[in-house]
């Protein structure tokens, strides 16, 4: 009979395992609810006493003094009480826990031990925010949901673009109404063409005309010509590019000036221009100079009419897409003036500490750290930041080269006309050599 047991005890367990398996494979939100969530609010509640002590969380409260008849008893030592917190609530993604500080406490100290949370609940991240005053909510991810992100959607708008899934499985939308201008970096094979990809192809159906900067020949954007009101492969025809969209700029100026508007959206839609995006791809072929005084001249022509665009461009309309493999001061000081002007941003994986500084320093230092931690396998993920101030960690949706091509071709016919910039690229006669 035990032998027997035995076996059909050891057939269970197996069956267990094997099920257990395919359930967290397949079924990952039905294993997390079922065997995840378990473990990890118990690990919650019955670490949360040493992980406060241990970071110093919990505040040294004296006990109350006793009294015995007319002697004040004392010399009790001091007892470390951790915050309460709530019993850990399950969501398809991981858990929750608010957590009521004591008088005195802030998020600081809390937000520096996300990551002995994250260690002490075996958990994939935990993010700290602050719902109300007195209350913090600690939002356990269990997996990386970036592994294998879901297809997102969002509310077609014009100049917005559904880009991929934010990490708590939302929509990531590049909404240039609402952020006119952004600086999207990574290194080589991070990620960056394939979104500018999709940016494309979401673009591409609606009445808005691109302009393609590629001065690296044209070899990424090219792809996409037929899409593009106009295409500068070096950077003098960026210089005849920029200068005439500057012209634009101010045409589109005195029209609201003469209507009365003060952007190009008050305007009515007879007299509307359409709204055009400058896709820059790889920045530092425009700042950086080859010694020559010409090449010098061109790159400070550059850096001023971008600069330009990108401080007035917005209510009229003129919108900048600027994407390279590092930005930093020794592209020259309107590098940093320009980075000031571009309020999206999106950092892939990056070789240096600099870049992931300079993109996303300035706005929050935690997503510095996030960015540094982008791995050469997570390609298509990376930090961005949301209109709200805030910043997630997202992957962009694969959009295969075929298919923006494709796309771009579909969309060809619907390209909108830009006559002055097409006149700026044309070469002037016994100029052709
Ligand atoms: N969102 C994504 N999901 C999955 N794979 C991706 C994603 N984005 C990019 N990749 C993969 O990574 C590879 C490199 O991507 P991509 O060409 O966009 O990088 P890049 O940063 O533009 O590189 P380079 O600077 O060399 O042009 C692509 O071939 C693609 O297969």
């Amino acid at each position: 009979m035990g032998p027997i047991l035995l076996a059909l005890g050891l057939a269970v367990l197996a069956w267990v395992v094997v099920v257990g398996d395919l359930v967290r494979r397949y079924r990952p939100v039905w294993h997390w609810y079922l065997i995840g969530y378990p473990a990890a609010a118990y690990r919650v509640v019955f670490t949360w006493r040493k992980v406060a002590m241990l970071n110093d969380l919990a505040v040294s409260k004296r006990p109350p003094r006793g009294l015995l008849g007319d002697l004040v008893v004392k010399g009790d030592p001091l007892r470390p009480v951790a915050p309460r917190i709530s019993f850990p609530r399950a969501n398809r993604m991981g858990l929750t826990v608010l957590v009521r500080l004591h008088a005195g406490q802030t998020p600081v100290t809390f937000l520096k031990a996300a990551d002995a949370f994250v260690h002490a609940w075996k958990v994939h991240a935990v993010r700290v925010t602050s719902p109300e005053r007195g209350l913090l909510l600690l939002t356990a991810t269990a997996m990386d949901p970036l592994l294998r992100p879901g297809l997102a959607s969002a509310p077609a708008e014009l100049l917005s673009a559904l880009i991929g899934v934010l990490e708590s499985g939302g929509a990531w939308v590049m909404n240039l109404r609402v952020v006119p201008h952004w600086l999207i970096v990574g290194a080589t094979r991070s990620g960056k063409s394939t979104l500018l990809a999709r940016l494309i192809t979401q673009l591409a159906a609606q009445p808005v005309a691109l302009v393609g900067i590629d001065c690296k020949g044209g070899m990424e954007l090219g792809l996409f010509a037929d899409r593009l009101s106009a295409l500068a492969t070096c950077r003098r025809e960026a210089v005849a590019v920029l200068s005439a969209l500057v012209v634009d700029m101010q045409d589109r100026m005195s029209a609201c000036r003469s209507a009365g508007a003060r952007s190009i959206w008050e305007l009515p839609d007879k007299l509307r221009p359409v709204p055009v995006v400058v896709i820059v791809d790889e920045i530092a072929e425009l700042y950086l100079s080859d010694g020559t005084r010409e090449g010098k001249t061109e790159a400070e022509q550059c850096s001023t009419l971008l600069l330009r665009i990108g401080q007035l461009g917005a209510a009229l309309g003129l919108h900048l897409v600027v994407a390279g493999q590092r930005v930093g001061s020794d592209l020259g000081p309107g590098v940093t003036a320009l980075r000031a002007q571009l309020g999206g941003r999106i950092c892939h994986r990056v070789n240096d500490p600099g870049t992931a500084e300079m993109t996303l320093g300035d706005l929050n230092k935690d997503a510095v750290a996030v960015a540094q931690s982008i791995t050469a396998e997570e390609r298509g993920v990376a930090v961005c930041t949301g209109p709200d101030g805030g910043w997630s960690r997202a992957r962009s949706h694969l959009t295969p080269t075929e298919e923006a091509v494709s796309t771009a071709r579909k969309y060809a016919a619907t390209t909108p006309e830009l006559p002055a910039i097409d006149r700026a690229l044309e070469v002037p006669e016994g100029d052709d050599k």
